[in-house]
C-alpha cells in the first residue's frame, strides 16, 4: 500500500485534527472492563450473562437452592420445588451399559437469557416475531454430551453422574422444574447393564433404570443422528473420508448393522419401523476374544494397533497362493484375494509362537471385517436395500477395519451397495435410549438446530474413556498443562491405509502414517452438540439443499496446510490480544497459554485427519478458533481496539456525511460503494493489514486505502446495481422494500463504511436491517453493539436519527433532535439483528430465528467483508438481489479466487435469481 500520490477523495485531510491520532499499538494492555449494558446477547448456549463481571461457569455445577419456591399443591406429599436460578447444567441422562463399554448421553440446558433485551424486543415487536410459533415443549436451547467409561470401571461412572447432578434431573417430565432426588427418581437406560447393575444405581445414586430395548434404541438413536445432524454419515474408501447428505425424506430403508461383541442386522422402514432380519455370532467379541488368546495383548485397542504393523499373508492363504502366483480372473479373482482366512496355519511346520502377533491381529480383523460385510451385503440383497450404514464400538473409526468393510460391500454388490459408517458410532443406544423421554421435544429437530462444537479437551479426551470430571477452568488448565508435557500423546498420528490398495482382490499390507494407533480415534470425531432451538436456514437462499457457505475447500491439503500456517502464526499476536484484554493478569496469561495449546492441538489434529470433526472448511476453522478462546472465557479479545476505532471513526463522521451530501446521487453512490471497499480494510484477523496498523493512524489508512479505490476493482459490476438503483434511459429507478446490510468490522468499516451506505438506503426509502454477530469474533462489530454506534452516530444525521427511532434502536430517545423539533418523524425504520453466529463467516444454513424473520421482507442483501462476502458466500445465490463487497486482504486469496492481488477489491452484484 505504498505510495499514497493521490489526493483523498474525501476532505479527510481536512478533518484529520479532529481525530486523536491514536496510533493502534499492538501491544497495548489497558485494563478491560466487560460491561454489558443491555442483558444478554441472544439465545445461544455461548450467550453472556448479565451484569458487569464474566460468568464463569464450571462444569461441576451445584444445585443454587436460592429463591426456592414449592410449586403446586402445598399439602401434596411430594410438592415438586422450583429452583429458578439453576447454572446451566441441570441435564436429562440416558445410558446404554454394554459388556465392556457404558455410554452417556446427557442434556445440559441453558436458560433463556434474551429476555430483557430490549433491542431483541423492539425488533421482534417490528418484525411481527412472537414466541407463539415457538415449539410447546421446552427445548430451550442447550448441549447433547457424549461420554464413555469402562464398564469395569463403573464406580468413575456413578461419581461423574454425581459430580454433574446428572441423576437429578430424570425425576420429572418437565424440563422446567427440578427438584431433588427421591425414590421416584428414573434414568433411561438399555444394554444388558440396565438389567445387572440396576441396584448399584439405585444403592448410589438413589435413581431406578428405566429399561428400554436396545434393539428399539438403536434404531431410534441411528435415525435421530442421520435426520438431525449434516455431517453424521460418511463413506470410507481407499483411506478417503467422504461425508454423505441424507435426504430427510429419502432415508428409508436402510440396513443397519451393529457391531459390538456380537452383530445385529436390522432393516430400518421407518421411525420405530424395523426388524431384526439378521445377525451374526462373529463379531467384536470374537475379535477381541480369539485375538487375546492367540497374542496375549492386553486390550482391544492394543490388538487392534497391533494390526497396524501386521502383513496378513504369512497367515492367509491367498489365491495366488494356490494358482502359483497367478489371479483367477475367470471368476474375478485376482492373486491377493484371501482365498482361506487362517489357512496358511494349517501347515505343521509352524505353531503359534512361529507367526507375528500383528500378523494374527490383522488376519482376524479382515476376517471378521469381510464377513460382516458379505453377511450384510447379502442381507441388503434379500430386501433390496442399497444402503448399509454400520456402528457399534467395534469400527472405533478405524480407518483399515472400515475400508475392508467398505470393500467387501462393494465387491459383492459390484458396486450397487454403499457402506456407510457414523460418526457416533458408539452412541447409537444411548441416543436413542435418551430418545425415548417422553415430552423432551427432540424428536423433529432439524439439522440446523444443532451446532457441532469441539471444546478443548476434543483432541485429547474424546475418544479417552473418561476420568473424574474436570471440575472447574483452573482444573481444565492444569490438565492441558500435563497433557502439553506428554506432547506425543497429542500428536499421535491417525492410520490411514493407503490410497490404491485395491485391486479385484482386495489389500495389500495395510500401512500407517506413524507407528501408533490412535486407537479412540472414533470418539475423538465426537463433538458437543450444541442445541440451538432458535437456528433457521436463511429463507432467501436460492437453493438451500445446493448451498456450501466455504468457498475454500480445505480437502486440498496444500490450502489446508496454508491455512494451517496462517492461523499458527497469527496466535501469539491473538494471544497478546486475549491477555491484555483481561487485564494482563498472571489468570489471563495462563488461560491464554492454555487457549494457545488447545487451539494448536485441535489444528494438529486436523492436519493429521482434515474430516475428523465433520466436512471441514476454512469457516470452520476460523470459528474454532472463536471457540477456543470462549471456552477459556476470554469474551471480547479485541473489545479496547473496537472502542477506540469506533470513536475515532465517528469523530470524523460529520464531515463525511457533509462531503457526501454535496455530491450527486450517481457520484454519492460510487462513493459510498468505494467507502465501504476502503473501510473493510480495517481487519484484525489479516496478518498484512495488522502489519500495516503500525505504520499509521485509522485515518492515514482509511485515506490510503481511499486513494486506491480506482476503478474496475478486480470484480466490478457496480455499473449494474447503479442501473438497478438509479435506473437509466426507460429503466426507471428501483426502490428496494427492505435491505438486510450484513456488517462486518468496527470502526471505520462500520461507521464510515456501511452506516453511510445504509443511511443512503434510508433516504431512498429503503428499510435497512444492520445484521451483525451474536458474539464477538476478531474485530467485528456485534448486534449489542450496535444501537449505541447508531446512537452517536444518530447525534450528526436526522436520517439516521429518525429512522434509528423508527426501528426501536433509540429507544429512549436519548438523542435530541438536531433542530430542536420534532416534527417530520415519520421514517422508514433502521433496525438491528443478531445474525445467530460468533465467527468472521457466515453459514447461511444455520441464522439467527430474527434474522429468518427480517429476511421475509427483504428485496435487497449486502454481505460485507471477506469473512461473510468472499470466505464463505461468494458463490451464493440468493432470492433476491444481492451485492457483495470486501477488499481482499490476503494475497493467496486474491491470487486463487479472482486471479488478482492483495488489497484488490470485489463488488459482486448478482440480480434475483
Ligand atoms: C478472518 C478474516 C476472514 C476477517 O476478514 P473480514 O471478514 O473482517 O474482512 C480475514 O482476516 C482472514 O482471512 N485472515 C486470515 C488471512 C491472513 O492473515 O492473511
Ligand atoms: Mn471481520
Amino acid at each position: 500500500m505504498a505510495g499514497l500520490t493521490r489526493d483523498p477523495v474525501l476532505g479527510i485531510n481536512d478533518i484529520k485534527e479532529k481525530e486523536e491520532e491514536i496510533k493502534i499499538d499492538k501491544k497495548h494492555t489497558d485494563k478491560v472492563v466487560l460491561v454489558r449494558e443491555e442483558g444478554i446477547q441472544g439465545d445461544r448456549e455461548m450467550a453472556l450473562p448479565a451484569g458487569n463481571s464474566i460468568h464463569r461457569s464450571g462444569s461441576r455445577p451445584q444445585l443454587d437452592l436460592s429463591k426456592a419456591a414449592i410449586q403446586g399443591n402445598f399439602e401434596e406429599r411430594n410438592p415438586t420445588i422450583l429452583l429458578p436460578n439453576q447454572s446451566d447444567d441441570i441435564s436429562h441422562l440416558a445410558l446404554d451399559i454394554g459388556g465392556s463399554l457404558i455410554k452417556l448421553v446427557y442434556f445440559s440446558r441453558h436458560e433463556d437469557y434474551s429476555s430483557n433485551d430490549k433491542r431483541k424486543k423492539t425488533v421482534k415487536e417490528r418484525l411481527g416475531i412472537s414466541n407463539g410459533n415457538r415449539r410447546s415443549y421446552p427445548i430451550l436451547g442447550g448441549r447433547l454430551h457424549f461420554v464413555k467409561f469402562e464398564t469395569n470401571k463403573i464406580n468413575e461412572c456413578l461419581d461423574f453422574i454425581y459430580s454433574k447432578q446428572l441423576h437429578r434431573a430424570g425425576l420429572d417430565s418437565s424440563w422446567l422444574t427440578e427438584a431433588p432426588a427421591n425414590e421416584n427418581a428414573i434414568i433411561k437406560a438399555t444394554g444388558g447393564g440396565a438389567y445387572k447393575f440396576a441396584d448399584l444405581f439405585k444403592e448410589r445414586l438413589g435413581v431406578s433404570l428405566d429399561k428400554e430395548d436396545e434393539m428399539n434404541c438403536l434404531v431410534s438413536g441411528a435415525n435421530f443422528l442421520l435426520k438431525a445432524i449434516r455431517h453424521e454419515a460418511f463413506t470410507h474408501m481407499e483411506g478417503r473420508k467422504e461425508f454423505v447428505q441424507i435426504d430427510q425424506n429419502d432415508l428409508f430403508p436402510y440396513l443397519l448393522v451393529n457391531i459390538g461383541s456380537g452383530v445385529s442386522m436390522i432393516k430400518v422402514d421407518g421411525d420405530g419401523k424395523f426388524q431384526r432380519v439378521s445377525g451374526t455370532n462373529v463379531g467384536g467379541g470374537t475379535y477381541w476374544g480369539l485375538g487375546r488368546l492367540l497374542t496375549k495383548c492386553k486390550s482391544f485397542d492394543e490388538l487392534l494397533e497391533l494390526s497396524q504393523r501386521g502383513d496378513n499373508r504369512t497367515i492367509d492363504m491367498l489365491v495366488g497362493d494356490i494358482y502359483g502366483g497367478m489371479d483367477y480372473s475367470k471368476i474375478g479373482l485376482s492373486a491377493s484375494t484371501i482365498a482361506s482366512s487362517f489357512g496358511k496355519a494349517i501347515s505343521e511346520k509352524k505353531e503359534l509362537e512361529d507367526y507375528r502377533p500383528e500378523d494374527i491381529s490383522l488376519s482376524l480383523l479382515r476376517m471378521i471385517s469381510y464377513n460382516i460385510g458379505q453377511i450384510s451385503y447379502l442381507n441388503a440383497l434379500r430386501f433390496g436395500i442399497k444402503r448399509i450404514f454400520f456402528g457399534g464400538f467395534f469400527i472405533r473409526g478405524h480407518a483399515y477395519t472400515m475400508d475392508t468393510i467398505s470393500f467387501a460391500v462393494h465387491f459383492w454388490s459390484n458396486g450397487e451397495a454403499q457402506a456407510m459408517f457414523l460418526r457416533h458410532e458408539g452412541f447409537l443406544g444411548a441416543l436413542g435410549a435418551f430418545m425415548s423421554y417422553e415430552k423432551h421435544g427432540l424428536d423433529d429437530l432439524m439439522v440446523h438446530h444443532l451446532v457441532e462444537r469441539f471444546p478443548m479437551g476434543a483432541p485429547y479426551t474424546g475418544g479417552k474413556i473418561h476420568g473424574p470430571p474436570l471440575g472447574d477452568l483452573n482444573e481444565k488448565i492444569s490438565w492441558m498443562e500435563k497433557f502439553v508435557q506428554k506432547g506425543t500423546e497429542i500428536i499421535a498420528p491417525v492410520p490411514m491405509a493407503p490410497p490404491g490398495t485395491t485391486g479385484l482382490g482386495g489389500f495389500e499390507v495395510p500401512s500407517s502414517k506413524g507407528g501408533t494407533l490412535r486407537s479412540d480415534a472414533s470418539a475423538l470425531n465426537v463433538g458437543v452438540l450444541h442445541l440451538v432451538p432458535t437456528l433457521e436456514v436463511f429463507p432467501l437462499l436460492a437453493d438451500p439443499k445446493t448451498y456450501e457457505p466455504n468457498t475454500i475447500d480445505l480437502a486440498d491439503h496444500s490450502e489446508l496446510e496454508y491455512w494451517f500456517t496462517v492461523l499458527s502464526e497469527h496466535l501469539p499476536d491473538l494471544v497478546d490480544k486475549a491477555v491484555a484484554s483481561e487485564g494482563g493478569t498472571d489468570d489471563a496469561k495462563r488461560r491464554g497459554d492454555a487457549f494457545a495449546r488447545a487451539f494448536s492441538a485441535h489444528l494438529a489434529r486436523l492436519m493429521e485427519e482434515p474430516a475428523a470433526y465433520g466436512k471441514l472448511g476454512l469457516a470452520n476453522l476460523l470459528e474454532l478458533r472463536e471457540e477456543c478462546l470462549r471456552e477459556f472465557q476470554f469474551i471480547d479479545a479485541y473489545r479496547s481496539i473496537k472502542q477506540r476505532e469506533n470513536e475515532a471513526s465517528l469523530a470524523v463522521l460529520p464531515d463525511l456525511l457533509m462531503e457526501l451530501d454535496s455530491m450527486s446521487e450517481e457520484t454519492r453512490l460510487l462513493t459510498l460503494v468505494e467507502g465501504v471497499l476502503a473501510a473493510n480494510i480495517f481487519d484484525w484477523g489479516s496478518r498484512a493489514c495488522v502489519d500495516l496498523y503500525h505504520k499509521g493512524t485509522i485515518i492515514e489508512i482509511y485515506r490510503m486505502s481511499r486513494n486506491k479505490m480506482q476503478r474496475p476493482w478486480r470484480v466490478d459490476n457496480f455499473d449494474v446495481f447503479k442501473e438497478r438503483m438509479l435506473g437509466s434511459g426507460d429503466k426507471k429507478p428501483f426502490i428496494h422494500r427492505r435491505a438486510l446490510l450484513f456488517v462486518d468490522n468496527s470502526g471505520a468499516d462500520i461507521v464510515l463504511g456501511m452506516l453511510p451506505l445504509a443511511r443512503e438506503l434510508l433516504r431512498r426509502g429503503t428499510e435497512v436491517v444492520l445484521v451483525a454477530n451474536s458474539l464477538p469474533a476478531l474485530n467485528d462489530v456485534t448486534a449489542m453493539e450496535l444501537p449505541e454506534i447508531v446512537a452517536e452516530a444518530a447525534k450528526h444525521c436526522d436520517i439516521l436519527r429518525r429512522a434509528a427511532e423508527a426501528g426501536g434502536l433509540l429507544v429512549d430517545a436519548m438523542v435530541s433532535n438536531l433542530d430542536g423539533s420534532l416534527e417530520n418523524p415519520s421514517s422508514v425504520p433502521l433496525m438491528v439483528v443478531e445474525n445467530g453466529c460468533g465467527s468472521p463467516c457466515i453459514d447461511l444454513r444455520q441464522v439467527s430465528s430474527e434474522l429468518a424473520a427480517a429476511a421475509k421482507e427483504a428485496d435487497l442483501i449486502i454481505l460485507e467483508g471477506m469473512g461473510r462476502a468472499l470466505h464463505t458466500n461468494f458463490n451464493a445465490q440468493f432470492k433476491c438481489d444481492a451485492l457483495k463487497l470486501a477488499m481482499v486482504k490476503n494475497q493467496r486469496l486474491a491470487e486463487k479466487l479472482i486471479k488478482g492481488n492483495i488489497y484488490d477489491c470485489v463488488c459482486r452484484y448478482e440480480p434475483a435469481s
